[in-house]
């Protein structure tokens, strides 16, 4: 029996299950799936939810099979570079490392939980994905465009150096994001060297950096929550109440939804 309390929280039998894409990695000869924590613990400690990790190395048959035993998917952040001829450009950035299977499986993932009204929310990667899962594509070299920002983390520098917080961002005044959040501007991290160029069916931004590069979005189409950010809230999401604010309307949303199932 479901019930609500007085803050409109819903109160499931169960947590909401939350799918989330794992990431190939080579280490001693051997083939790796993996997942950071830092992206884990929010979605358990904030949003609510229980995270059902999945490996993409096996291609995209069984993705309806996961999704119908999720409520939310949650798509993360991930040093590799999208494949560019998946967006029809060559690739400028050959040194970069990329995860064709995640490619491969997490752009017909997106088409199936946008039509299955789950909720999605995605960080970095996970956003340039949503775009070019929409037919959008990206800049590969943002920090080599006139006027931009150089988005990169110095790869010298400590963790703590590289997740602190350097630039602001801007949402559209009166949106939603702005709205939960209570403020139209915040300073985030920045951990990225592509960017949204043009922009994918029924993608819509909310949030700009100064240099007007595409920090956060949404699909106002689609029925349900949809986020993508380009920064990092899970970076000690615990200390840093915009983030917490992120997961929790993101476990809501799943919580919603598990609720409608
Ligand atoms: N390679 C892309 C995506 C950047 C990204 O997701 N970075 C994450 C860094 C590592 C992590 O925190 O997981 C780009 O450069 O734009």
């Amino acid at each position: 029996m479901l019930k609500k309390n007085s803050q409109n929280a819903i109160n499931l039998k169960r947590k909401p299950v939350v799918l989330m894409s794992m990431g190939a990695q080579e280490r001693k000869g051997h083939d790796y799936q993996v997942m950071t924590v830092k992206y884990i613990k929010p979605l358990v400690e904030h949003a609510g939810c229980v995270p059902i990790l999945a490996p993409t190395c096996f291609g995209p048959e069984d993705i309806e099979q996961y999704l119908s035993m999720v409520d939310g998917v949650y798509l993360t952040g991930a040093g590799s570079n999208i494949d560019p001829t998946l967006y029809g450009q060559a690739n400028l950035t050959p040194e970069k490392q990329q995860d064709i299977l995640r490619d491969q499986f997490d752009i017909p993932l997106i088409h199936a939980a946008l039509k299955m009204g789950l909720p999605i929310f995605a960080v970095c990667r996970g956003m340039q994905e949503i775009n070019v899962a929409l037919g959008g594509d990206l800049h590969q070299k943002l920090y080599s465009l006139p006027g931009m920002l150089d988005h990169r983390e110095n790869g010298d520098a400590s963790v703590e150096e590289q997740y602190a917080d350097v630039h602001s961002v801007r949402f559209t005044a009166n949106s939603w994001l702005a709205k939960l959040l209570g403020q139209e501007e915040i300073m985030v991290n920045s951990l990225h060297g592509q960017g949204i160029k043009t922009l994918g069916k029924g993608v819509q931004p909310i949030g700009y950096a100064e240099d007007a590069s595409i920090e956060a979005i949404y699909l106002p189409e689609a029925s349900q929550f949809t986020l993508g950010v380009q920064w990092h809230p899970e970076w000690k999401a615990a200390q840093n109440p915009h983030s917490i604010k992120m997961f929790e309307a993101f476990g809501y949303a799943c919580r919603v939804y598990a609720e409608s199932e």
